[in-house]
C-alpha cells in the first residue's frame, strides 16, 4: 500500500515535424490517492486519462509538475507500480505460468518465481490453466493472466488502463467481482481508467471525472455505497445520473468539435451507447 501524489501536472505534446505544433492535454492536475484506495479516472475520449496514468507509470514524462509514489519522485517505470492495459500482451510462445514467471526472472530464482507465479494465478482463479498457451484462453482469462503478472511483481500500486474495455458484458461483470476480491485480498492502491460510469461506481472509493478543452479534473465523486454494490439500488442510480449529467456535456463538447453538423442528427445514439458506456465510439 502506498500513496500516490500528483501535483500541478501539465502535459503538452509537441509534434515531431518542422512545425513543432504543441497541444496541451491538461495543464494543472493535482490528485492524491491514499494508500489502499481505489480511484477511477473517468472522462470522454481524448481527455487525457491514459496520458495521466502513463505519467504515474513513468512511461511518459509530465511537462511540468511532479508525481510521487510514497516519498519517491516518479522519473521512469519501476517495480513499485504494476500496469495492466486493455490488451493483455502475453507472449504467445510461453504458457500461462511462464508468462507470469518471465516478469519475475530478474527478481528471484526460478524456484521462487514458480511459487510466486502459482500463488498469483491461484488468486485470479487460473490454477487449472497454468500450462495453457495464450491462444487457448478467452479474452477474460488473458486479462486475468495480465493481472497476475502485474501482481506477481508485488507492486505497491496497480495502474489499470481500461483493462476490461475489450471484453463482453458477462466477462466484464465477472472480472469486476474478481478485481474487488483481489483489491480486498492484496490491499493495493489502485488507479483505474474507464469510460464506463457503472464500472467506476461498482469498483471505486472515489471517481475523478475529467473533461477536455481545457483538459482537467471537473469533479471528484466519493462513492460511499456499501460493497458489493448493486446497480439497481436507488443511490447507485442517483450517482450514475449525477455523473452522467456532467459527463454527457463533456462528451457532447468533444463530439460537436469533431463532427460538426453531423453531430445533431446522431446525438442520442452517440451519447448513450449500450450499458452507459458513454462516448466510447469516438
Ligand atoms: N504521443 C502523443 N503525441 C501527441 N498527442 C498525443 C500523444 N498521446 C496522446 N496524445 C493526445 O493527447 C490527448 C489525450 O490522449 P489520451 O489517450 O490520454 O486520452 P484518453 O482520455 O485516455 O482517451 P481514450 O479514452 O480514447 O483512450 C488526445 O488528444 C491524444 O490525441
Amino acid at each position: 500500500m502506498e500513496r500516490v501524489m500528483i501535483k500541478n501536472v501539465e502535459k503538452t505534446f509537441v509534434s515531431d515535424d518542422k512545425e513543432k505544433k504543441s497541444f496541451t492535454v491538461f495543464d494543472d492536475i493535482s490528485l492524491d490517492v491514499s494508500p489502499g484506495e481505489f480511484v477511477s479516472l473517468l472522462g470522454p475520449s481524448g481527455c487525457g486519462k491514459s496520458t495521466l496514468l502513463n505519467i504515474v507509470a513513468g512511461l511518459d514524462r509530465a511537462t511540468n509538475g511532479e508525481v510521487k509514489v510514497g516519498d519517491t519522485n516518479v522519473t521512469g517505470p519501476g517495480s513499485d507500480r504494476g500496469v495492466v492495459f486493455q490488451e493483455a500482451a502475453l507472449m504467445p510462445w510461453l504458457n500461462v505460468i511462464d508468462n507470469v514467471k518471465f516478469a519475475l526472472r530478474k527478481k528471484m530464482n526460478k524456484e521462487d518465481a514458480h511459487k510466486e507465479a502459482e500463488k498469483y494465478l491461484k488468486l485470479v482463479h487460473l490454477s487449472k490453466f497454468m500450462d495453457a498457451f495464450p491462444h487457448e484462453l478467452s479474452g477474460g482469462m488473458k486479462q486475468r493472466v495480465a493481472i497476475a503478472r502485474a501482481l506477481a511483481m508485488n507492486p505497491k500500486i496497480l495502474l489499470m488502463d481500461e483493462p476490461f474495455g475489450a471484453l463482453d458484458e458477462q466477462t466484464r461483470s465477472m472480472l469486476h467481482k474478481e478485481v474487488q476480491f483481489i483489491w480486498e485480498e492484496t490491499k493495493k492502491t489502485i488507479l483505474f481508467v474507464t469510460h464506463n460510469i457503472r464500472e467506476a461506481i461498482l469498483l471505486s472509493d472515489r471517481i475523478v471525472l475529467m473533461g477536455t478543452r481545457p483538459g482537467g479534473i471537473r469533479k471528484v465523486y466519493p462513492v460511499d455505497l456499501p460493497r458489493p454494490r448493486t446497480p439497481a439500488s436507488e443511490e447507485f442510480i442517483k450517482l450514475e445520473q449525477d455523473i452522467m449529467s456532467i459527463l454527457g456535456g463533456e462528451i457532447e463538447k468533444v463530439m460537436r468539435e469533431e463532427m460538426g453538423d453531423d453531430f445533431n442528427s446522431q446525438k442520442a445514439s452517440l451519447l448513450y451507447g449500450t450499458n452507459r458506456n458513454m462516448g466510447d465510439h469516438i
